[in-house]
């Protein structure tokens, strides 16, 4: 029996080739997650040993005009994922968000911490966190934010390719988060499917955000830092930055009970070298 894994071209499902060589990857083609039922049916097909969820509707402005099916993919699909992994008794990783808090205040917050997402996709991604919890399935919800990779869609590739063009750049200097390698999450949520397997008491949701945190602004001088490029970077307020969707000011996450899985925080800016490496800006 394999782990089942839902994505294969995104960042981490990606990643999860490293680490889950002899998994089963579904793509949209195979299951569209639009439709839950299709990931039921593919569950009960495959009958794994463990599944882990890397794909979901991550287009947080657009969101704000596709609640609905945003909602499908990251609410109703997970949900029917846990409740058919509980009836096969085989446990579920899902990927989460930084984005299911207000993001009030500066300190790091818990996983118990009360959420209230203030965009679209955040209320989607909650939807679908509720849904696995009372399921009653083993499973852990793995809370992460920022994610970077030398393949898809992340902050890293677009402030390489702005640099291209401008030799100066404003970018928020007052949202504050951890941003992670999508590497060292595909590896954590590996460990995280064997271990759940092994003890299941290990169940629950947990938070894996790459240290130190940071602000967008220092996330973006350090690319450029690394990558060698002089592009000046303004710090700027939220406020002069307008968006469809709002973001959470404060994304700082209390990681200590990664303990329970014997993981600790990613160091992001070793991350960052290896994927200006892969991407062949550096040597
Ligand atoms: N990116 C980020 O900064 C963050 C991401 N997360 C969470 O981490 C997880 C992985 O994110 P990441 O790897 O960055 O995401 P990507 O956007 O890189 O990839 C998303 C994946 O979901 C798949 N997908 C999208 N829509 C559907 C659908 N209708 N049916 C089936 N598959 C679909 C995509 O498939 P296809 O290639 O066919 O489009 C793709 O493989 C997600 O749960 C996300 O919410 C959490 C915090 C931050
Ligand atoms: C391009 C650009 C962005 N920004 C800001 C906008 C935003 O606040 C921040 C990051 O922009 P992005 O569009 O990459 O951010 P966003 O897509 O909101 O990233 C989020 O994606 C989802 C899926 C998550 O789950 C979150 O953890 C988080 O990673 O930088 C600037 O200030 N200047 C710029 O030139
Ligand atoms: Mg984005």
């Amino acid at each position: 029996m394999s782990v089942l894994i839902f994505g294969s071209s995104g960042q981490v499902a990606t990643e999860l080739g490293r680490y889950a060589p002899d998994a089963t990857f579904l793509d949209r083609a195979a299951c569209d997650l639009s439709d839950p039922g299709n990931c039921v049916d593919a569950i009960l097909y495959h009958k794994p040993r463990a599944v882990i969820n890397a794909a979901a509707y991550t287009a947080v402005d657009k969101a704000e005009s596709e609640e609905e099916l945003a909602t499908l993919i990251n609410g109703a699909a997970p949900t029917q994922m846990a409740r058919t992994c509980e009836g096969l008794k085989i446990p579920l990783v899902h990927i989460s968000t930084d984005y299911v808090f207000d993001g009030t205040g500066d300190a790091a917050r818990l996983p118990n911490e009360a959420t209230a997402p203030v965009n679209a996709y955040g209320r989607s991604k909650l939807v679908g966190e509720d849904g696995i919890r009372d399921s009653g399935c083993v499973h852990a919800i793995m809370r992460t934010s920022w994610v970077f990779s030398s393949h898809g869609n992340n902050f890293v590739k677009t402030m390489l390719r702005l640099s291209e063009t401008r030799d100066s750049l404003n970018v928020v200097g007052d949202q504050i988060g951890g941003p992670t390698p999508a590497r060292a999450i595909a590896y954590a949520a590996n460990a995280m499917a064997e271990a759940l397997i092994a003890d299941p008491t290990r169940t629950g949701t947990y938070h894996f955000a790459g240290q130190p945190d940071a602000s967008w602004a220092d996330f973006a001088r350090e690319i450029f830092r690394q990558a060698g490029r002089s592009v000046t970077v303004n710090d700027i307020p939220t406020t002069d930055f307008p968006t469809p969707a709002k973001r959470p000011l404060n994304s700082r996450m209390n990681c200590e009970s990664l303990k329970n899985f014997t993981l600790v925080r990613p160091d992001w800016k070793a991350a960052l070298t290896n994927v200006l490496k892969e991407l062949e800006v550096i040597e």
